[in-house]
């Protein structure tokens, strides 16, 4: 890992593979960050996140993923980020401790989504008692408001943030709402923060915008194609950097209309690198052999534009 690098580019948002019984299954995460490094060119990874069923893992379990994350990632990975959000504090706490001392690059935090923050202040009140207990890593705020129902502006928490958090580093924004992106943006500037995008169907809007980078489930098998659209886009070769924003789209579109969700992660992960990433923690389910074939005919009828 590369400690006081800064978190740019594309991060993949790790699934976590389970065995058929359905216990996490650490002997894969040598063979998948191998797998991500050499066919997928990604050196950072977000673990126990949404792909990552986190908030589905007890505490143990989400200790076992992450010592096993930075032990593997140790020599081969830039970023090892551990989302430590939980709806208990104190377990929050735990967790951010946890990271910590195993030497993890980054911490982040979800918005506690059963009871609720109301405000901005009530956010960043419950972000600095998490952030807190880490005080040499760099903490990143976890904003998706379509699972967690927060909707507290970002622009709103970024201002005053770093009197109140230190460490504060960015934002992993997985949201739609790309005016209270960019006006992230515009006022702090992509230097100061990482604002890292969420959505990987529409990253060239982000990218339009400044992003620094993404996180997101599609670079564990997409990867590569997202960075060659990240380097059209950088170039500047626009046309080609639609190209590849629209193949990815109508691979997500398509599987977005069968039902798209991290069981098909999971499954489209599976096919696509043979590592067996297993069935979804209840209440999710097994992604259907259909939605499987079906899946994997469309990836494959894709014609990428200087496709290897
Ligand atoms: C709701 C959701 O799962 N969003 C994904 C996206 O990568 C998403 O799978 C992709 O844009 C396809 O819709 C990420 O933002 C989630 C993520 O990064 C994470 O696992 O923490």
């Amino acid at each position: 890992m590369t400690p006081g690098k800064k978190l740019e580019g594309l991060v993949a948002a790790a699934i976590t593979p389970m065995t058929p019984d359905g216990q996490i299954n650490l002997s894969v995460i040598c063979q998948y960050v191998d797998y991500l490094v050499r066919e997928q060119n990604v050196k950072n990874i977000f673990v126990n996140g949404t792909t990552g069923e986190g908030l589905s893992l007890s505490i143990q379990e989400r200790k076992q993923l992450a010592e096993e994350w930075v032990r593997q990632g140790k020599d081969k990975l830039d970023h090892v980020i551990i989302h430590v959000g939980a709806l208990s504090l104190p377990e929050s706490q735990d967790l951010a401790r946890h990271a910590a001392a195993i030497g993890a690059s980054g911490i982040a935090v979800i918005a506690p989504f059963f009871f609720k923050p109301t405000n901005k202040d009530e956010l960043v009140a419950f972000l600095q008692k998490v952030a807190s207990e880490a005080p040499g890593v760099p903490f990143y705020y976890y904003h998706i408001p379509p699972l967690t129902g927060v909707k507290i502006r970002v622009e709103e928490l970024l201002d005053g943030i770093r009197e109140q958090i230190p460490t504060f580093q960015g934002v992993k924004f997985s949201d739609t709402d790309l005016l209270d992106l960019a006006q992230c943006i515009n006022k702090n500037g992509s230097e100061q923060f990482a604002f890292l995008y969420g959505v990987d169907e529409q990253l060239l809007g982000a990218l339009a915008v400044g992003v620094n980078g993404a996180v997101g489930s599609t670079y564990n098998y997409l990867g590569r194609k997202t960075e060659l659209m990240l380097q059209a886009f950088a170039k500047p070769d626009l046309a080609l950097a639609q190209k590849y924003q629209f193949l990815i789209g109508e691979f997500l579109n398509f599987v977005i209309k069968l039902g798209f969700g991290v069981a098909q992660t999971k499954a489209v992960m599976t096919f696509v690198s043979g590592i067996p990433m297993g069935p979804p923690r209840l209440p999710l389910v097994n992604a259907s052999e259909e939605f499987i074939a079906k899946a994997k005919a469309k990836l494959d009828s894709i014609a990428w534009p200087n496709s290897d």
